[in-house]
């Protein structure tokens, strides 16, 4: 899914097929991906799922054991990673500590022995658009996190690169930081309208940040699309957990918009499964709604609950010990006995294990 709503645009960089391996242990499997001028993409993933391995084959410092990487169409997989128009940030910002702000930035311009009036120029130039003006002189240590954050960028910047690579930039500040460092950086991304490839393992973060993302686990993108995609439709069970809050519980299909769970035919909005396969069932936390046992379409046993400040988060279980959780405005004790609703059009049925290619290969069928 997902993936045919950018192909109409020319790839800045494509990846195709990208297998590699490390003393015989598979790191990267058949990873495929385009990134497009002007769009913030975001790898995201539990830790050591290959975020970090996929990013480095295109900044060019690992080589895959197989597959191509393609810069404007053009393989670049033995070009060095300093002739890559791309560059990387990484996650503490690799700032010069004894270089003020104006020689932070002017740092690479004076490695490529560029004069001095160009320097001058381009540095105050870069320092507008990522509004550090009048901060020259600052040092670095006196500068806020988001301050050192835009001269990290502003540092790469300088260099006209066609697209940032940002390994988890903002993985060690607190979390209120964090929030504001997530504006900021979207912000600046937008009006610089450059590609921003952005690493995280925080799926909140991934879907207010990004316009597009790659879910990866075990070295392989499970699944592709933008943050509207990915927690609508998620394709398999790990992508429908890591994203967000879901109650999975398994069913199967009865026929064509029709599935059984927890012992009940329910109407469903999904497409392409065959009577008798085995699903699962995603509903989300928020589209489930407390009732009386007549009135709801489960009936659950309440077992806790957590005060969440604008809802009570509560845990419940069917009689077939699936457990739910639910979002509700009101507490409910302990031990009692309720009804849930929801609204069929928010059943999202999947196939266990399902992969992005199966995925696409059977909604194609199914729309033909
Ligand atoms: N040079 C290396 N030698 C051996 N194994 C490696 C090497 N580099 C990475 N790996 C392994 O490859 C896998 C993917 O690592 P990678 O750093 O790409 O993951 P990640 O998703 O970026 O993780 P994190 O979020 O923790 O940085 C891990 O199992 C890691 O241990």
């Amino acid at each position: 899914m997902g993936g045919d709503k950018y192909l109409a645009k020319k790839p800045i960089v494509s990846l195709e097929n990208i297998n590699m391996s490390i003393d015989d242990h598979q790191i990267l499997k058949n990873v495929s991906l385009e990134l497009e001028e002007g769009k913030f993409y975001t790898m995201l993933g539990p830790s050591g799922s290959g975020k970090t391995s996929i990013l480095r084959v295109i900044a060019g410092f690992s080589q895959p054991t197989s597959g191509e990487v393609l810069f404007n169409g053009e393989k670049i997989n033995n070009i060095p990673p300093n002739k890559r128009k791309l560059n990387t940030i990484f996650q503490d910002y690799a700032l010069f500590p004894h270089l003020n702000v104006f020689e932070n930035i002017a740092f690479g311009l004076k490695l490529q022995q560029k004069s001095k009036a160009e320097i001058e120029d381009r540095v105050q130039q870069i320092l507008k658009m990522v509004q550090l003006t009048g901060l020259e002189e600052r040092d670095i240590n006196e500068l806020s996190g988001g301050q050192k954050q835009r001269v990290s960028i502003a540092r790469s910047l300088v260099l006209n690169p066609r697209m940032l690579l940002l390994d988890e930039p903002l993985s060690a500040l607190d979390a209120k930081l964090r929030k504001e460092m997530q504006y900021e950086l979207r912000e600046l991304q937008q009006r610089l309208g450059i590609t921003f490839l952005f690493i995280t393992h925080d799926q909140e973060e991934a879907l207010a940040m990004s316009d597009f993302i790659f879910v990866i686990n075990a070295g392989e993108i499970l699944q592709s699309g933008t943050p509207v995609d990915i927690y609508d439709e998620p394709i398999n069970h790990f992508v429908a957990d890591f994203i967000g809050q879901s109650n999975i519980v398994p069913g199967i299909m009865v026929k064509d918009f029709l599935v059984n769970f927890v012992g009940k035919d329910f109407e469903c909005a999904d497409a392409g499964m065959r009577p008798n396969e085995q699903v699962e069932i995603v509903l989300r936390p928020e589209d489930l709604d407390i009732t009386s046992v007549d009135q709801g379409k489960l009936t659950v046993r309440v077992d806790s609950q957590i005060f969440r400040g604008d809802f009570y988060e509560i845990i419940a279980y069917d009689e077939d010990d699936n457990e739910w959780q639910i979002q509700s405005t009101n507490s409910v004790e302990d031990d009692a006995v309720v009804g849930i609703n929801f609204d069929p059009e928010d059943i999202h049925v999947m196939r266990y294990g399902e992969k992005e290619q199966d995925f696409d290969a059977r909604l194609e069928t199914y729309e033909d």
